[in-house]
């Protein structure tokens, strides 16, 4: 059965028709909501009070969650159950966050062993790299790290290394860079700065079979190549690591069996920097860091098993969502972090939520025939400010928001007087979030005036938003802060009964670029394509490029 044609969905339907006509202002003037309306749990607080609901909002979608058989769900997703149905695995992201000699058997696989192996090998990988005792060809200690990937295979691991690196360098920490795009950007702006003899690359694939990472590592080793006197064995050996689901392809390229770090089918790209894809982060902040990050993402994995409904987070979270799109028909939330460390948080969850729940087949492989992911964007939101909320303060269009911030920054600068002053920057950031939601939600009434604007000065307001705050950003809250994202997303698949685990949306683009890939290189083929793509095809070729 449709989850529309449930009691809890068509009680929803009906109340949402009284909701619609009724401006936030309007709800804060009928008595304080902060209390009935915030949560918390794994070091973050969610204040959702600035969203358009009311008690019996809450009420009717914790009953649809209840409908939905969230509860189940969230027992099968972290037992194990083969909860990707369309590649029949489970989906055990959290399994990689359990302390070390929690017995945890899946399938045969004892997974808390396999995992900790894992993790036991990226740390004395990360100890010999960051104590200089890793050599290149020619005899001289590996200095800079560039991680070949794309996907979950850079995102994850660029976001997080980017968030914690400015409070939780390793000292000793090589420098990482990260090179994804099939353009080659990365690479062209960045080799010419490195050294050869000094450098190392992490070949970073879940498959081993992605084509931006096989040319981004073609392009590395041409460059290695032409500047080291070595082979090209000799080159791969002491200049790649390999961190992939598949060892034989690794091998095959010619990765060191001991230079490979492996995980396992049942890590999702998107959810794999908790994995050895971590590898970067681990190098940045060492790897007693890394494992206080997966104990934060562990926190919120307890958080999400344990507690009710009605106070757990990532339930609610994703009830609010389900409510904005499906009731509200909002189609859009912004990501919006107030501390540049989050900078890359936006395009992270846009993977996340959108590789995820951008699906329009449901497990019964009918079109669902309700509306799901919406299209996630966000920006840090003192530059947004600057830049796109004219759109959020006085377009035509309702936006949802996400902000996000910690309570304290800069208590680890060294120097008194740039300490108290970015302190200070650190008020006026939040001073600026907590302004922005507060206009974004009443509009005009924000502020005290008996004059009426002119049309062109007015707010609307009645955009909804929540707050997650949390004292500082550090590996467990960053850690608590994703793993709130990720089920999130898992339970709003339950409720729209998508698959939240498979991809096969990127799947035909990769097969027709092969396929162009070939016409490019060949100069044959373009007269079967459409009137567009072979003009485009042709102008290319004339060139002869
Ligand atoms: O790690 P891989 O296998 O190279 O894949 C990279 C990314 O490509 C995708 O498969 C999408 O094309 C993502 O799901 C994944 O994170």
């Amino acid at each position: 059965m449709s989850i529309r044609q449930t009691g809890a969905w068509q009680a929803l339907t009906q109340h949402s028709e009284q909701m619609r006509d009724v401006h936030l202002r309007e709800l804060f003037e009928r008595g304080a909501r902060f209390d009935a309306f915030s949560r918390s749990g794994a070091g973050l607080t969610l204040d959702f009070s600035k969203q358009r609901i009311e008690q019996e909002t809450l009420d009717q979608l914790l009953a649809l969650a209840r409908e939905a058989k969230v509860g189940d769900a969230i027992e099968r997703l972290l037992t194990g159950k083969r909860v990707n149905r369309t590649e029949d695995r489970p989906a055990l992201h959290t399994a990689l966050r359990r302390p070390k000699g929690e017995e945890f058997r899946v399938e045969e696989q004892d997974v808390d062993a396999d995992v900790h192996e894992v993790f036991d090998r990226m740390e004395t990988i990360v100890g010999k790299l960051n104590a200089g005792q890793w050599r290149g060809a020619s005899g001289t200690a590996i200095r800079s790290v560039v991680n070949l990937g794309v996907g979950g295979s850079d995102l994850g691991p660029l976001m997080v290394a980017t968030a914690l690196e400015d409070e939780f360098i390793d000292p000793h920490a090589r420098e990482v860079h990260f090179a994804s795009t099939i353009d080659g950007t990365q690479l062209a702006e960045l080799l010419p700065k490195l050294d050869a003899a000094e450098t190392l690359f992490i070949y970073s694939s879940k498959s081993f079979g992605t084509i931006d990472t096989s040319a981004n590592a073609d392009t590395a080793l041409a460059w290695l190549g032409e500047h080291l006197d070595a082979d090209m064995d000799e080159i791969k050996r002491h200049h790649f690591i390999g961190v992939s689901t598949k060892p034989d392809k690794m091998t095959e390229w010619g990765i060191d069996p001991d230079n490979q770090l492996l995980f396992w089918d049942w890590v999702g790209g998107r959810y794999s920097f908790w994995s050895a894809i971590g590898l970067p982060i681990a190098i940045r902040l060492g790897m007693d860091n890394f494992r206080r990050l997966l104990a934060g993402g562990h926190a919120m994995d307890r958080h999400f098993a344990e507690t009710p409904l009605e106070e757990n987070l990532p339930v609610l979270f994703a009830l609010l969502g389900i409510w904005n799109t499906n009731f509200l028909d909002i189609e859009t939330l912004a990501v919006l972090p107030y501390d540049g460390r989050l900078k890359h948080l936006p395009g992270y969850l846009q993977q996340l939520e959108m590789e995820s729940n951008g699906k329009s087949s449901s497990n019964d492989g009918q079109r669902v025939d309700v509306d799901t992911c919406p299209i996630l964007w966000g920006e840090i939101g003192p530059n947004g400010q600057h830049a796109f909320y004219q759109l959020l303060h006085q377009g035509t269009r309702t936006v949802a928001c996400d902000f996000i911030a910690p309570i304290r920054r800069f208590e680890y600068v060294d120097s008194a007087a740039v300490r108290d002053s970015l302190a200070r920057q650190h008020r006026l950031a939040l001073a600026n979030c907590f302004a922005q939601s507060r206009v974004l939600m009443l509009g005009d009434a924000a502020i005290d005036s008996s004059e009426t604007p002119p049309p062109h000065k007015r707010y609307a307001g009645n955009q909804p938003s929540s707050t997650i705050l949390f004292d500082s950003l550090t590996p467990e809250t960053l850690g608590a802060l994703v793993a709130l994202y990720e089920h999130k997303v898992f339970v709003q698949g339950t409720i729209w009964d998508i698959d939240s685990f498979d991809q096969w949306g990127v799947e035909l683009g990769k097969k027709i670029a092969n396929e162009t890939a070939g016409i490019l290189e060949s100069g044959q083929g373009s007269e079967q394509l459409d009137d567009s793509s072979r003009h485009l095809i042709d102008a290319v070729l004339r060139s002869g490029s």
